[in-house]
């Protein structure tokens, strides 16, 4: 099983928005992780047949993917702005899904209770209209009924949006569960989404792949070029000038700058662990 992206770009008008994206996807948990902007939902909805490509081509099984009716059986996606049926049961909701995605209604309804008891939406919830659901549990019946046929290759955007931090951890297991067997892209602009659970983790940035890799292999990138030094508060401008402070703190006595360097910006500068964390602000620092 494998899903390829073939010198794809995407052009809104004369705006570039997707620039010669190359990238082969077989089972495991891809993180594509961007800045709002990056082009992430516009490469999503191009795999998913929302939108086609400006140039290249997207296969699966060394099929082209548009129409393609063995790749659309298999695909399942949860867009940012996946709307509900507010005056809809949960229970009613997913059969309805189930049905569109041509569902035996038998199988659909024990389907349907086993996602549920998955995503953690219990029983007692599945006669609530919708609308009185709280926002973490509408996004966990989105996940619910994109995972309703055991979709082969699975494509979220931004799925974590409005999640609680239990909630996350939740999703994060159950995502990586399903990564197991299949092949699932997420996209997100919250490292820890992804830094713990993705096979691989892809940086895209004005719609180019900057890097790719498992957290360990980006992370080297940055291995032995962070430092943090304490300054005075006048001198914080002057650093700022001069290097790639990815954060700041009042410490006693003074500011504590975290910095990206070749070299050591201070002569009391200590080395720190690198994290993804730093390895994002270094590329979307302008940006956040
Ligand atoms: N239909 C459209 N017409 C014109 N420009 C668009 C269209 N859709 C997206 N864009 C532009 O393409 C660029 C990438 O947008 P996209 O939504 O793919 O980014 P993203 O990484 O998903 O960001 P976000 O996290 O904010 O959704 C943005 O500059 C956006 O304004």
């Amino acid at each position: 099983m494998n899903l390829e992206i073939k010198n794809v770009s995407k052009s809104y008008g004369d705006k570039l928005v997707i620039d010669d994206i190359n990238l082969t996807l077989g089972p495991g948990l891809y993180g594509l992780l961007g800045a709002n902007g990056a082009g992430k939902s516009t490469l999503m909805e191009m795999i998913c047949n929302v939108s086609r490509t400006s140039k290249g081509e997207i296969t699966y099984n060394e099929k082209n993917i548009v129409n393609n009716k063995e790749f659309l059986d298999d695909l399942a996606y949860l867009p940012q702005d996946f709307s509900y049926y507010p005056e809809f049961t949960v229970i009613d909701f997913m059969l309805y899904m189930a049905t569109l995605n041509g569902m035996n209604k038998k199988i659909a309804k024990n389907k349907t209770f086993e996602v549920l008891d998955k995503v953690g939406l219990n029983r007692n919830l599945s006669k609530k209209k919708i609308k009185t659901l709280s926002g973490g549990m509408k996004q966990r019946l989105g996940i619910a009924q994109a995972i309703l046929d055991d979709p082969k290759v699975l494509i979220i955007d931004e799925p974590t949006v409005g999640l609680d931090p239990k909630e996350r951890v939740r999703f994060r297991n159950m995502i990586s569960e399903i990564a197991e067997d299949n092949i699932v892209l997420l996209s997100t602009h919250i490292v820890s989404d992804v830094e713990y659970i993705a096979d691989e983790i892809i940086i895209l940035k004005n719609g180019q792949i900057k890097n790719i890799g498992t957290a360990q292999e980006l992370l080297s990138e940055i291995e032995g070029l962070v430092w943090e030094v304490n300054v005075s508060a006048r001198d914080v401008k002057d650093y700022r000038k001069e290097y790639t402070v990815i954060n700041q703190r009042h410490d006693t006595g003074g500011v504590l700058l975290r910095i990206i360097s070749e070299t050591r910006p201070a002569g009391d500068a200590v080395r720190a662990d690198a994290t993804l964390e730093d390895l994002y602000l270094r590329y979307f620092q302008e940006e956040v």
